[in-house]
């Protein structure tokens, strides 16, 4: 697959993140995460990106990142593409980036670096170095410490042909339109804030029809309806799900710093699909937090 391919094929769909299954020990558990891959395939995401911040990336050894992406690979690859996340140093990026090109991913969600302050400039050049060390398509995940302006995506374009994609995880609308207006077809856009759902409808406004779903991982025919009634701008239904589930669902993740993931994989487990405990520095949640989520998710009725 060319990276001119893999953008089509990101310029519409759902998207999915699915959470990385650990065992009781807190090891990677490749059977439970085959078989969670095999259960949300039927509902129908575009495209499936392995080991990004759902999948727990920034904390998975080197050795366990290989195992997850060949078992996504492996399992779903004749049917969907399968992108994998990158991130750390440049040169740990590189290694993981060519890692993933050698085991079948067909593209790569670059995740921003970890922990130091840069400028942007050099933001820019680390992206530019990942991009050159492979021929699979890149995506590049603006959140945190990566902050790329329209000025910075326009010369990386022209450096990197297989810089096919921008995701959005920072809600800045004058930067999404300043880079969606300057860059035009250029790049697929996915709207990738937590709990994308919630800004669909206006990211669509922009011209940013696409976006990741991290509740697909625990109500993925939920996720879906949802996805449909923003595509034909069924505005009732989208408004009646945002009360009844999006709203309620974020008091309980805006509680503490990185639930965002952590209430993802409590889903899984009240979904039946339990993909074990979270891995530091992430917190699972209370008693009382998984009972709240468990109501809401009956709510959603049978998925
Ligand atoms: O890397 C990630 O897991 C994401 O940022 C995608 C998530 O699915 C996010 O869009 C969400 O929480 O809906």
């Amino acid at each position: 697959m060319t990276p001119q391919e893999l953008k089509s094929i990101l310029s519409h769909g759902l998207l999915s993140f699915p959470v990385t299954d650990f065992n009781a020990q807190g090891d990677f558990n490749p059977a439970g995460y085959v078989k969670r891959l095999e259960w949300l395939a039927p509902y129908g995401a575009s495209a499936l990106f392995a080991a990004g911040g759902t999948g727990e990336f920034f904390s998975l050894a080197a050795s366990e990142y290989s195992q997850v992406i060949k078992t996504a690979v492996d399992t779903c690859a004749r049917s969907v593409p399968i992108l994998a996340g990158v991130g750390g140093s440049t040169r740990q990026a590189i290694e993981y980036a060519q890692e993933a090109e050698r085991l079948g991913a067909k593209g790569l969600l670059l995740l921003p670096h970890y922990l130091t302050e840069a400028s942007q400039e050099g933001v820019a050049a680390h992206v530019e170095a990942v991009c050159k060390s492979v021929n699979i398509g890149v995506v590049v995940y603006n959140r945190n410490v990566c902050r790329l302006n329209a000025d910075l995506l326009e010369k990386l374009a022209e450096r990197c042909p297989n810089l096919i994609g921008y995701k959005d995880g920072l809600g800045d609308i004058e930067l999404m339109v300043s880079i969606r207006r300057r860059l035009g077809d250029r790049f697929s856009y996915l709207g990738g804030l937590p709990t994308a759902e919630v800004y669909a409808a206006a990211y669509k406004a922009l011209g940013v029809p696409v976006y990741s779903s991290a509740v697909f991982n625990f109500v993925p025919k939920t996720a879906m309806d949802f996805y449909n009634a923003i595509a034909r701008d069924d505005h009732a239904t989208v408004a009646k799900l945002i009360d009844d589930f999006f709203l309620p669902y974020l008091d309980i993740r805006n509680r503490k710093a990185g639930y965002a993931v952590s209430i993802v994989k409590a889903g899984a487990r009240i979904a039946g699909h339990d993909a074990g405990p979270v891995r530091t520095p992430l917190t699972d949640l209370t008693a009382d937090e998984y009972e709240k989520l468990a109501a809401l998710m009956d709510k959603m009725g049978p998925q």
